[in-house]
């Protein structure tokens, strides 16, 4: 018969099962904590003590995602769901132009979806799809609530070949549930949802170049047309999308190079892994020791850097007046088996064996960004987002090997 649940707080229960957190409290919002008497038998004798109990009370963690079109939103998506295992499929048999993707264990959907005013609509008015008044963030805030609180959802689909909004697609409560977009932390009510924030921040030299690639190349339209089309939409990008960092618990910064001068064409990349102090359900990670300011040319015998080399920087800043520890990599590896040594070097990195960090880049190394800090953050991320996953469902992910 399990003993009764003691009143005790769950902090105290955790002290006197030995068990003190590092930051003070050991838990975390979502989570159902009780205290029990149970009898313990250790080394022959038997005594009463107290045991905690942690469940989750959550349903569904939810991962909040921003950035602007064409910033490497899929590419990060792709590279976190791996951390969790399966690949990342449409709904099957429905609307083949639907924007979510499911895997084992997450959702992810796209917030285009709740854009208010079609491409027609966007048009007759003026709008950009950037302006909050083309977004019903009302229907955004109801169905990610209604996904927490674990009931399915009808969400309509925004047609990015028709331009129109489609009949909707029901969404099942997943077990995580991804909500990427133009604007996942403008509306208060949808981004308090959020347990993990994240925005990736691109230049716009390296937004640019993306764009070149993508849209020139991939889509055949003209680089004119690509730098007009970014242009108008700047205004609303810096009014609306780009506040949000403010609200991230992780920004991902792309920045041209500071190894080359004048390289702006966004071959070479420093990125930037800016990591909120005192976010409860992870620590941030480090390089070589923890609140030290650190610069590291890992460069010679064990990494094997041909021009411009490879410089990491690590150290405490403020961001939006906020305590923030920074990890940067400027460069790019030559052989990214290599990286094994600069993973050597990070500490908290939320990976579960030495060697994961490297093993899950390798794993992707066709994903763009694979020998710069885009692919080795966004890596680290999707570690850090397992870890809370874990901690807020009380659910162990086996690592993908
Ligand atoms: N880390 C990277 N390094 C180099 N190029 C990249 C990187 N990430 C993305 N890109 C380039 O940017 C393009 C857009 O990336 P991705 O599709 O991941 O962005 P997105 O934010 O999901 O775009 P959209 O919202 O328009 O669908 C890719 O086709 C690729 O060319
Ligand atoms: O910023 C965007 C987010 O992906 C799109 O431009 C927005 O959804 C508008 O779509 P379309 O280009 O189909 O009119």
């Amino acid at each position: 018969m399990m003993a009764p649940t003691q009143a005790l707080s769950a902090d105290r229960c955790a002290r006197s099962a030995g068990l003190a957190s590092k930051s003070g409290s050991s838990f975390f919002q979502g989570q159902q904590v009780f205290c029990r008497s149970a009898v313990v038998k250790s080394c022959g004798v038997t005594r009463r003590q107290s045991v905690l109990v942690v469940r989750s009370s959550q349903n569904t963690v939810i991962i909040g995602l921003a950035a602007d079109s064409g910033c490497g939103k899929s590419t990060f998506m792709r590279r976190m769901t791996s951390c969790f295992g399966g690949s990342p499929k449409p709904p099957a048999g429905g609307n083949p132009d639907s924007n979510t993707l499911i895997s084992e264990t997450a959702t992810v959907v796209c917030l285009d979806d709740y854009h208010s005013l079609d491409r027609f609509g966007r048009k007759e008015t003026g709008l950009t799809a950037l302006d909050p008044k083309a977004q019903d963030f009302d229907t955004m805030y109801e169905q990610t609530q209604a996904i927490k609180d674990g009931k399915s959802i009808d969400k309509l689909i925004y047609n990015h070949v028709t331009g129109l909004l489609d009949p909707p697609e029901k969404i099942s409560p997943p077990k995580m549930y991804v909500i990427e977009g133009l604007h996942p932390f403008h509306d208060e009510r949808v981004r308090n949802l959020c347990d993990v924030k994240i925005y990736l921040d691109i230049s716009p030299e390296v937004k640019f170049a993306w764009k070149v690639q993508r849209d020139s190349k991939e889509r055949g339209h003209s680089v004119e047309s690509i730098e007009a089309s970014i242009k108008a939409r700047k205004p609303d990008f810096d009014a609306y999308i780009d506040p949000q960092k403010k609200y991230a618990d992780i920004i991902i910064q792309v920045l041209p190079t500071q190894l080359i001068p004048d390289e702006k064409e966004g071959k070479v990349l420093r990125v930037r892994m800016i990591q909120k102090e005192g976010v409860k359900l992870y620590d941030p990670a480090y390089l070589f020791d923890e609140g030290s300011t650190i610069s590291w040319i890992p460069c010679g015998r064990k990494l094997t850097c041909s021009f411009p080399g490879i410089k990491f920087q690590y150290g405490p800043d403020t961001y939006f007046g906020e305590e923030v520890s920074v990890l940067e990599m400027d460069g790019q590896f030559d052989k990214l088996e290599e990286l094994i040594y600069v993973e050597s070097h990070l500490s908290n990195t939320s990976a579960k064996f030495y060697g994961e960090i490297t093993q899950q880049m390798l794993k992707n190394s066709t994903f763009p960004g694979s020998k710069n800090g885009t692919g080795l953050f966004q890596t680290m991320v999707g570690l850090k987002i397992r870890e809370v996953y874990e901690k807020l469902m009380q659910k162990e992910v086996k690592p993908m090997v």
